[in-house]
């Protein structure tokens, strides 16, 4: 693995993306990683707990890797690529054991996705956080949004997905989007609880939600970003940020 490795601690796994350089961003090695490691993550009964955070002080996670997923796929490449991200967060959504994101720096866009795809959220205070796919002419790409809408309340989730704001993390935990805010990672909520205690309250938490209507709806949102990809608002915005024409 290089994009992405795993430690355990008493159990626990914690998942690190590692491209600190690129502040993160999720390529299509780092998903076929993230796949793998979150498959044997399942298959093992010992795992008690999964805690997914990053390399460096920066950056959680900046979203799709845009130099991959450049605004010139068409509507299928685009879905094609974006597809098995939205597999990988519903599957994170829905592991038999609770995770939790700590986020150690700034998140944008899928970065947002994928931490809303954990039960719990931790944010570093300091940092920065945007579901800003509006203000790229998209909608969320791996059916974080439909998560969204899980997590918090749905005005607010409304009202993030559509003003596409960059929150702090003061704010974001007002929300309730974050549960706290912490300046290092702290296994202690898992380390200190049993496998069986977990495992069960994780159980009651997914019967709360249903899959399968969660499913069709993140990919529903999938197939919305991928038709929106193509079109000149989200090129044009993909061509700023390389360019640095909206920092
Ligand atoms: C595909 C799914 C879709 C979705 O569903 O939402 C997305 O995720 S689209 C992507 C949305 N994300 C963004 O628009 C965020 C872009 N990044 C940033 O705003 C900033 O990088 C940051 C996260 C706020 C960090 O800022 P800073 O510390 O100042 O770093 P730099 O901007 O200078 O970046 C350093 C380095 O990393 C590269 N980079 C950053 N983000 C991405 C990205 N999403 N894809 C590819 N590369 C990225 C950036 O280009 C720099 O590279 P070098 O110039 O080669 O050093």
């Amino acid at each position: 693995m290089e994009t992405v490795y795993v430690t355990y601690e008493e159990d626990v796994a914690v998942v690190t993306l590692n491209r600190e350089d690129k502040r993160n961003a999720v390529s299509r090695q780092m998903t076929m990683e993230l796949r793998q490691i979150t498959e044997e993550i399942k298959a093992n009964e010992q795992v008690k707990a999964l805690v997914l955070t990053s390399r460096g002080e920066r950056a959680f996670c900046s979203g799709g890797d845009l130099k991959e997923l450049h605004g010139d796929l068409s509507e299928e490449e685009a879905y094609t690529v974006l597809s098995p991200m939205k597999e990988l967060l519903y599957e994170i959504a829905t592991l038999p054991v609770p995770t939790l994101a700590y986020l150690n720096g700034e998140a944008r866009g899928g970065g947002c996705e994928l931490a809303t795809a954990c039960d719990i959220r931790i944010g570093k205070e300091g940092s920065r956080f945007g579901f800003v796919q509006g203000k790229l002419g998209i909608v969320p790409g791996w059916g974080g949004g439909a998560l969204l809408y899980e997590r918090i309340s749905p005005v607010q989730a409304f009202h993030w997905l559509t003003a596409s704001e960059v929150i702090d993390a003061e704010e974001a935990k007002q929300l309730g989007w974050l549960q706290g805010l912490a300046n290092e990672l702290d296994l202690g909520i898992f380390t200190n609880r049993s496998k069986e205690q977990l495992r069960f309250w994780k159980k009651q938490l997914m019967e709360n939600i249903d899959t399968s209507v969660l499913y069709r709806k993140m990919e529903e949102e999938t197939r919305q970003s991928a038709a929106l990809w193509p079109s000149e608002a989200h090129k044009k915005a993909v061509n700023a940020f390389f360019s640095r024409k909206n920092q």
